[in-house]
């Protein structure tokens, strides 16, 4: 049986994944579109739904402490995308195609800022299922400040990162070094780039975010001159 596309928005911190992810999978629910949560644990096994939850509250619900190295969250991160990909993602691929808001490479990108080697993050996240297609989504750094200053965790502004002050520069920084990266990867895994023009309204993006995996998804037209 082949599998309907995986697809995966990604991007810096308040670039709007989940956003553009609900609002393009809407658009597309007639293809058969279906968004699915990042941080969404297993309806398949009841099983592997026991042992996610505490993974999840892990990852978003623990509050930010410095405590811990990148070694454990990092770990915890490939442990969670591994679960996800095989429980989440596998199984709602068998009724359609699967767009998620955000996969590990966010992460990934953060991990050579902090002393990570690129074998040492290739080899930790692989066996985690790699998406058909992802978007990059590509916004201003000075933009995502805008649109989250006072609302961003620590994590957010780069306290794990090499920073004496968590702030306004920090954040700049620490989000531009990782959209570099991820510029980057996406340039060597053929990933699409979507630069958002500063002021664009939502909808507007998630209508070309649609527009762009509807050409993913949708087979190319017949062009050899014969009749279908
Ligand atoms: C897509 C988009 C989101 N937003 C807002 C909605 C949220 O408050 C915030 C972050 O969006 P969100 O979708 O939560 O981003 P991510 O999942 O990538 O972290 O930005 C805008 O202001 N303009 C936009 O064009």
């Amino acid at each position: 049986m082949s599998l309907a596309p995986f697809l995966a928005l990604e991007g810096p911190d308040g670039a709007g994944k989940t956003t553009l992810a609900t609002r393009a999978a809407e658009i597309l629910a007639p293809l058969g579109v279906r968004h699915v949560n990042r941080r969404q644990v297993s309806t398949n096994s009841a099983y592997a739904a026991t042992l996610m939850e505490p993974l999840a509250r892990m990852l978003w619900h623990s509050g930010d402490a410095p405590d811990l190295s990148d070694g454990f969250w990092a770990h915890l991160q490939a442990a969670w995308f591994t679960a996800h990909g095989e429980q989440v993602v596998a199984p709602a691929l068998t009724s359609g195609p699967v767009l998620v808001d955000g996969w590990y490479f966010k992460l990934a990108s953060r991990l050579p800022g902090q002393g990570w080697h690129a074998d040492e993050i290739d080899h930790l996240f692989s066996r985690v299922r790699r998406p058909d297609h992802t978007i990059l989504l590509d916004v201003d750094p000075e933009v995502l400040w805008e649109r989250k200053a006072g609302r961003l965790r620590d994590a957010e502004l780069g306290m794990h990162g090499t920073y004496t002050d968590l702030g306004r520069a920090s954040f700049l920084d620490y989000q531009q070094q990782g959209l570099n990266r991820l510029r980057a990867t996406a340039a060597a895994e053929g990933w699409h780039v979507m630069t958002i023009p500063v002021g664009e309204d939502p909808d507007t993006t998630a209508h070309c975010v649609a527009a762009l995996i509807r050409d993913l998804i949708t087979p190319a037209p017949n062009t050899s001159g014969e009749r279908p």
